[in-house]
């Protein structure tokens, strides 16, 4: 099997005069949890539904676990699939919308999907148009990670759930990925991406400003930095990575804090520093940056 579940080169996607994907290359990961973020209208459900064959790109391609994302049949064989909007069918319960799914996907564990059921306190004995969003959203949710696709594809799947909810979903997600599959998670939720995701892509209008792992993404980024002194401040001009320098009060001063931190901290050590404490940016904080940037 292909090393990447996800393979995207050069795809294109116009919808007439609009770009609404510009050239994505993409490489998830077989085994990864796999972070997709982007604000409204970035491209990140034409992606989704480029790498699921129900559009076709103007131009590169996509590949599932090596296979032409068109080729559906096959393709479908090896991702499960929870879209943004959830729709049942009105007149199958839970339970039967939930035989039905297993029946059409890769396979199922039952076992594990009852216990999802408890987990997600979901009422399969209902049918299908008495349910909530929330609710639609969660059956959608049980019947993919129930199955043994090593692809599980998410296009914002907590949008409707409470945050006890989206805790069962950080969960399974964990799960999904000790059994070794890959979740490709599209996501507004920095918070949610920021807990379960090894790799994160950032996508602003049709293109990718940044793929890194979330750890290295916080590294790369400023962080806020206020050390407390005694005596004379530390001699902090022209070292490397330091910025914004300001004095906060007579024995503290505040600065930004970008790369490694060793000059920083051999800077900090011709003074007598008392207390020091280092915010590292959230991946909010990184995003709103990223932002600003692109709309200089
Ligand atoms: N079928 C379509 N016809 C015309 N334009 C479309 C179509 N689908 C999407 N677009 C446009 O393509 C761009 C990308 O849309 P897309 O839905 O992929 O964004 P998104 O990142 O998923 O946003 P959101 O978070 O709001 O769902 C937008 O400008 C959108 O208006």
């Amino acid at each position: 099997m292909d090393a990447f579940a996800v393979r995207t080169v050069g795809l294109i996607k116009r919808y007439g005069r609009l770009l609404a994907l510009d050239a994505l290359d993409l490489a998830v990961p077989a085994g990864s949890v796999f972070g997709f973020l982007g604000p409204n209208g970035a491209g990140k459900s034409t992606t989704i539904r480029l790498l699921l064959g129900m559009a076709r790109p103007t131009a590169g391609y996509a590949r599932i676990f090596g296979t032409d994302a068109q080729d559906v049949r096959v393709t479908h064989r090896s991702l499960a699939y929870v879209p943004a909007d959830v729709a049942l069918w009105p007149q199958l319960t839970g339970a039967e919308t939930l035989e039905l799914l297993g029946r059409t996907g890769p396979g199922v564990d039952r076992g594990y999907r009852d216990e999802l059921v408890e987990r997600f306190a979901l009422d399969v004995s209902k049918p299908g148009r008495t349910y909530s969003t929330g609710n639609r959203q969660k059956v959608a949710l049980v019947a993919a990670f129930a199955t043994r696709a090593p692809l599980l594809v998410f296009d914002e799947p907590t949008s409707g759930l409470d945050p006890l909810m989206e805790r069962e979903f950080q969960h399974a997600v964990a799960q999904a990925r000790e059994r070794g599959q890959t979740v490709f998670l599209s996501s507004h939720q920095l918070a949610e991406v920021e807990s379960v995701c090894d790799r994160v892509a950032i996508l602003r209008a049709g293109k990718l400003v940044e793929v890194a792992d979330v750890a290295n993404l916080r590294r790369l980024h400023r962080s806020q930095v206020e050390v407390t002194f005694a005596g004379t401040a530390p001699q902090l001009d022209g070292v490397p990575g330091v910025e914004a320098v300001e004095r906060v009060g007579p024995t503290r001063l505040r600065f930004t804090l970008t790369g490694p931190p060793a000059p920083a901290l051999r800077g900090l050590a011709t003074a007598d520093v008392t207390a020091l404490t280092i915010h590292e940016p959230t991946l909010e904080e990184i995003f709103l940056d990223y932002y600003d940037e692109v709309s200089r």
